[in-house]
């Protein structure tokens, strides 16, 4: 690996600072508070001496539990509420706690060793599964440390309570790691792993922590105090002595729910949804609409192809929040990091290069029309303004081809995603076939840099900043301008609230992002006119790498 090459992005810089991707923009420093590390394995033996007595210990310590996240989930609210509800029901799910108990009664294992291998059993068919099942097994693995430490009677792991203001460091966090935090007592947040579409990410935006996700050497470091930069990414030791630096969070314009410049030019602000609940809270944040349904969300268990009468029941529950409202739904994403049992093609070398979103359609045309009709139904169940994306498009000839089954099915409007560089550079010529496009910058950064979306080792070539991403998506906007369609952003640069004003000032017309980063976003644009957002895209395009580009647009 050469040293520029991307392995090296991350390392060192000097002993004392590291690098990694900046994903939450802000400047902290103070002291280092590290989140534990997982549970060591618990040892098999001593066999209980009464069996039947060491297992009756295990439901009530999932209770425990699972009340103490419920009542966690009481105070918090939108996204971090459904994060500690839904491992609250991971924690009480009767299959763990059943073959735990079976566990401890027919191999006489103590009840802490058997609510570990019944997680490990769960979650090595989670693995198996791959994809996004895959990274649920981060999510086993944090309920079962949890019940491990309720039945050893020892502190839970994960993020410690803070006595004082402290710079979080960690391997990652789990979700209801991010969700359970307490903005006021978090300065930054630094990991060793995870990329710019991580919780850590995510979170540490809608709460506004400066937060470098990525650091390699993180962990190894040996500091009481850090310094963090969430705009450069870097991480420097500090003096522990020197008093705590709080960032300024950018003081924001207050949002009156309507996605506009201050002189009033319209770039409309979507949530991202692939469930009721994430509906519920894109509304409940405010969203004018939704830019982006994942509709495989809701099939990433099921063994075989849902009816259409199903379909149209789930695509109802979803949009049902957005009566009157626009919203763009997207046909079946399958294949890649999104592999479905009933659509997934044989293994292939490359997942990521192979039949993945519209691409299984061409094989097998007759399940997006069965998708189509269920969506055209479930527009009229909700009432909602819907039209209908492909994924994964890379030509203009396939755009046409998606569109002519979309207007057959009685949906008003088609358009497709723009997540391949072939399609961006061919914007122009497909918004001439489809009615709007929408940009996948997660899928446009990993086919631009070929760097695989899920892997921390290349996650600062997908750092949304980069400038030939952005090069990329000045040519969509150019098109949006020269064709009078619309062009939205769906990725997670959407929900940077500083490269919001980027994209408006290089010409999207809407942005859709998750529920936490809909306000912040929409009072960002209400804090500049258009021409602010014009000057900071043409700052941000002659940069030659992300950290200049932020820099360029630094207030
Ligand atoms: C929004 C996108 O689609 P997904 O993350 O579902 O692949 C993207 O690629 O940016
Ligand atoms: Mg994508």
């Amino acid at each position: 690996m050469s040293e520029f090459g991307a392995a090296s992005a991350g390392k060192s810089a000097s002993a004392e600072s590291l690098s990694g991707v900046a994903v939450s923009p802000g400047r902290a420093s103070g002291p280092v508070v590290r989140v534990a590390e997982p549970l060591s394995e618990p040892a098999a033996t001593p066999a209980p001496a009464d069996p039947a007595a060491e297992a009756a210990r295990v439901a009530p310590a999932a209770a425990t539990v699972a009340g103490r996240l419920e009542k966690q989930a009481e105070t918090a609210s939108g996204e971090a509420a459904t994060i500690l509800i839904t491992t609250a029901a991971m924690a009480a799910d009767p299959a763990l706690t059943s073959q735990a108990e079976q566990l401890v009664k027919t191999q006489g294992l103590p009840a802490a060793r058997a609510v570990y291998q019944a997680a490990e059993g769960f979650a090595e068919a989670l693995a198996a599964a791959g994809g996004y099942m895959a990274e649920r097994v981060r999510d086993v693995r944090d309920v079962r440390d949890r019940l491990i430490a309720e039945l050893l009677g020892i502190a839970p792991p994960g993020v410690p309570e803070l006595a004082s203001p402290s710079v979080l460091v960690a391997r990652d966090l789990a979700p209801a790691d991010t969700a359970g935090l307490d903005p006021a007592k978090v300065l930054a947040l630094v990991t060793e792993e995870g990329g710019p579409t991580s919780h850590t990410a995510i979170l540490a935006r809608a709460l506004g922590i400066p937060a470098v996700v990525a650091v390699r050497g993180l962990l190894a470091l040996d500091a009481q105090a850090l310094a963090v930069d969430g705009d450069a990414g870097t991480v420097e030791v500090a003096d522990p002595s020197a008093p705590v630096v709080t960032a300024t969070v950018a003081q924001l314009a207050e949002w009156n729910g309507t996605g506009a410049t201050s002189d009033g030019h319209r770039v409309k602000v979507y949530g991202n949804v692939g469930s009721p609940a994430d509906a519920r809270a894109a509304a409940d944040a405010g969203a004018e609409g939704v830019g982006l349904f994942r509709t495989e969300f809701c099939y990433l268990d099921a063994s075989d192809e849902p009816s259409v009468a199903e379909q149209r029941a789930a695509y109802t529950a979803v949009l049902s929040p957005f009566r009157g409202k626009p919203v763009i739904v997207r046909t079946l994403d399958a294949g890649a990091d999104k592999p479905l049992a009933f659509l997934s093609p044989e293994a292939e070398p490359n997942p990521a290069l192979g039949v993945r979103g519209l691409r299984v359609a061409f094989d097998r045309p007759e399940v997006l029309d069965r998708q189509l009709e269920a969506i055209a139904g479930a527009a009229v169940d909700s009432g909602a303004d819907v039209s209908v994306m492909a994924p994964m498009v890379a030509t203009v000839e396939e755009a046409a081809w998606f569109a002519v089954r979309v207007r057959a099915a009685g949906i008003a409007r088609a358009g497709v995603m723009i997540e391949i560089p072939a399609a961006a550079l061919s914007a122009r010529e497909i918004l001439g076939v489809v009615d709007f496009v929408s940009v996948g910058t997660n899928d446009l950064a990993q086919y631009t840099f070929a760097a695989d979306r899920q892997l921390g080792a290349v996650a600062q070539l997908n750092d949304p900043w980069q400038p030939g991403l952005l090069r990329l998506l000045k040519l969509i906007g150019d098109a949006a301008k020269a064709t009078g369609k619309p062009a939205g952003v769906c990725g997670e640069a959407a929900a940077d609230p500083r490269l919001a004003l980027v994209l408006a000032g290089l010409g999207l017309t809407s942005l859709s992002m998750n529920a936490p980063a809909i306000r912040t976003v929409g009072a960002s644009l209400a804090a500049a006119t258009l021409a602010d957002c014009e000057a900071l895209a043409e700052a941000a395009l002659v940069t030659s790498d992300p950290a200049a580009a932020r820099a360029a647009t630094r207030p």
